[in-house]
Formats: C-alpha cells, sequence, structure tokens
C-alpha cells in the first residue's frame, strides 16, 4: 500500500479574554469550510514566512478586526485529522484593541470559561479549552497535624495568593482523617471559588463532592480507562514519556510533569529540566504544570516553554 503523505498544517488561534476574566471569544466556522459549523478560536493557517504570533496578529485583524496587545502562549497541540496533521499554536489574548465582530460573516460570541463544554468544538481542542479553564498556579497542601492550622494555610493562600486549584495531599492521614479535612478543604474551595482534586483513588468522589482525583503515577499506570466521570477533573502525577502518553490514553483533563528540579525531599531522584520538558510537553495531549522546585516566578517561563504553569506545596504552603 501506498503511504499516504498527509499534509501537515500549522495554525495559530487565540483564547481572547475578557477584561473581569471570565468569558473568552469564539467564532462559528462557516457552514462551507473544513469543520463548518463548529466552534473555534479565531485564527488561522500560518504563511511559511510568519511566526505564530505574527500570523495571529494577521488573522485577528483580518477575521475580527482587533490588534493585540499583548499575548501569552497557552497551549501547543498536534492532532492527527484524517486527512492532515495538524499543530495547533493557541494564545492567550488579555489586551487588545477594537471592539471584535465576525468581519467575514461569521458569528462571534463572548462565552462564560464554564459554559465552553456546551459548544461544539473541533476534535482536536479538547485541550484548550481545559487549558483555557485551568489557572497558571497549582497548590499542592503539604504536611500538617493541626486541622484548625491546615484550614488557616488553606485559606490564606486562596485569598492572598488567589489560588484557585487545590490538590490535596496528606498522606499521613488515615482514611477517616483524610475524609474529614477533605469536606473542610472543600468548603474553603467552594467558599472562594477554587476547585479542589483530592490526592488519592477515584472512590473518594463517592464520599466527597470534590472537583476531581489527582492519581499517583504507579495508579495511572494500572488503570486501562477512565475512572471518573468527564464532568469531573481526573490529573495524574508523571515523570516520563511512558506516563504522559499513558495519561494522554485515559483521557486525564491536566498532569504534573515532575521533578523539574532536584528537591530537598527527592534528593536523589535525576531532574528533568527545561529542555526535555519541553520536548515532552509538546507531544503531550493535554495542559502540563511544571513541578518540582517551582516557585511562582518560574509561571513565565514554564508558560513559555508549554507547560500550563507550576504546582508547588513550598511556594503556597506557609
Ligand atoms: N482557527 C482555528 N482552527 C482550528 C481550531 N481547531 C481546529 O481543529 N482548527 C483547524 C480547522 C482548520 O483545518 C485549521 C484552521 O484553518 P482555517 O480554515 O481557520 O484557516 P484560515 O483562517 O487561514 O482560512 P483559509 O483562508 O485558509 O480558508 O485548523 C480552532 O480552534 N481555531
Ligand atoms: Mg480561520
Amino acid at each position: 500500500m501506498n503511504a499516504m503523505v498527509k499534509r501537515r498544517v500549522h495554525v495559530a488561534a487565540a483564547a481572547i479574554i475578557s477584561a473581569d476574566g471570565r468569558e473568552v471569544l469564539i467564532a462559528r466556522r462557516p457552514s462551507n469550510v473544513d469543520h463548518g459549523g463548529l466552534w473555534e478560536f479565531p485564527g488561522g493557517k500560518l504563511a511559511p514566512y510568519e511566526t505564530g504570533l505574527g500570523g495571529l496578529r494577521r488573522e485577528l485583524h483580518e477575521e475580527l478586526g482587533v490588534e493585540i496587545q499583548r499575548a501569552q502562549p497557552l497551549i501547543r497541540i498536534h492532532h492527527e485529522y484524517p486527512d492532515k496533521h495538524i499543530l495547533l499554536d493557541v494564545w492567550q489574548v488579555h489586551d487588545f484593541s477594537g471592539e471584535p465582530f465576525g468581519r467575514e460573516g461569521q458569528a462571534v460570541r463572548w462565552v462564560p470559561m464554564d459554559e465552553l463544554v456546551n459548544y461544539p468544538f473541533p476534535a482536536a481542542n479538547l485541550p484548550i479549552l481545559r487549558a483555557v479553564m485551568l489557572p497558571t498556579e497549582y497548590l499542592i497542601t503539604g504536611e500538617e497535624e493541626d486541622e484548625a492550622r491546615f484550614a488557616t494555610r488553606l485559606e490564606r493562600a486562596l485569598v492572598e495568593d488567589g489560588v484557585r486549584l487545590v490538590q490535596l495531599r496528606a498522606k499521613a492521614l488515615d482514611e477517616a482523617a483524610y475524609r474529614e479535612r477533605a469536606q473542610a478543604a472543600l468548603s474553603l474551595c467552594r467558599e472562594h471559588g477554587a476547585r479542589l482534586l483530592l490526592n488519592g483513588e477515584p472512590e473518594l468522589l463517592e464520599a466527597i463532592d470534590a472537583d476531581g482525583i489527582q492519581l499517583t503515577s504507579e495508579r495511572l499506570m494500572q488503570l486501562e480507562r477512565r475512572p471518573i466521570a468527564e464532568g469531573k477533573w481526573l490529573s495524574a502525577s508523571t515523570h516520563d514519556r511512558r506516563q504522559l502518553d499513558h495519561a494522554g490514553r485515559l483521557g486525564c483533563d491536566f498532569v504534573t510533569l515532575s521533578p523539574l528540579r532536584t528537591t530537598p525531599s527527592h534528593p536523589d531522584v535525576a531532574p528533568v529540566g527545561w529542555h526535555d520538558f519541553q520536548q515532552l510537553v509538546e507531544r503531550a495531549a493535554m495542559p502540563v504544570f511544571a513541578l518540582g522546585g517551582m516557585t511562582r516566578h518560574d509561571a513565565n517561563h514554564a508558560r513559555a516553554v508549554g507547560a500550563q504553569g507550576v504546582a508547588s506545596i513550598r511556594d503556597f504552603w506557609k
């Protein structure tokens, strides 16, 4: 059989965010093109001489009549369509001038983040939706014996650091104590508009109505199917390509990849380093948080190499 050579298409697209940070702009593809009638993030194919951001500037001007003032990389996705291999280079645009409208006659709409899931998008877009909905910082709770002190620390991070995504990690607690802490953490997270993932077995969600589960890498590798409903968030701890690939097959919504740097807690584990991290993230099927010796000051660099952001215990757990 003749090997069919697929076209490679490089596309730049934008998640344009409203001034209050709550809404994102989407557009409907005309019915007579590829993926017609589906919603998309505005953008289009790059000319051979264009950079991602350069092409995006042109596309947003052509399609919406807006000029980008400031943009940050959000996520890069490789996706195989039956007829082509596509690289979607997605940027988050917070600052722009002009009032967006469909210059090519396409419908354009501001949509609240949590309603994005109700719109049909092309198959490649799932990781983009997740990346748009996730913050750049992921707090992992540290050890704490006293419940009152635990609550004080968590509340400080939610209020002062503005943390919006939390993983409850408490390996030292027995099951009953973990559940009690999880209920307390859930109330605090709800109160401050943050999501809470429980580090442990998927069954925990039957007792505690948290937002999702963080699997250990060991548990991840034992599973053959996504263990929780689509409406909940599934994350996993990963350390290498094999685990990242498996997380993608399982339909994880995001993952942590560690250790980026050597840390005091794992002095003997070889660090991944930014170079390998970038290569691993480039092929990952979901947003990836860098973990291991990270602080908020690393978030910009992490984003620049394709990560969703940083996960950390030390930087948020004070
Ligand atoms: N803009 C955009 N394209 C997407 C998204 N998701 C997705 O799979 N695609 C695919 C659909 C198309 O095959 C390709 C984008 O091409 P396009 O039709 O927008 O290209 P263009 O604006 O340069 O238009 P054209 O002049 O080439 O027709 O990427 C998305 O969210 N936004
Ligand atoms: Mg287009």
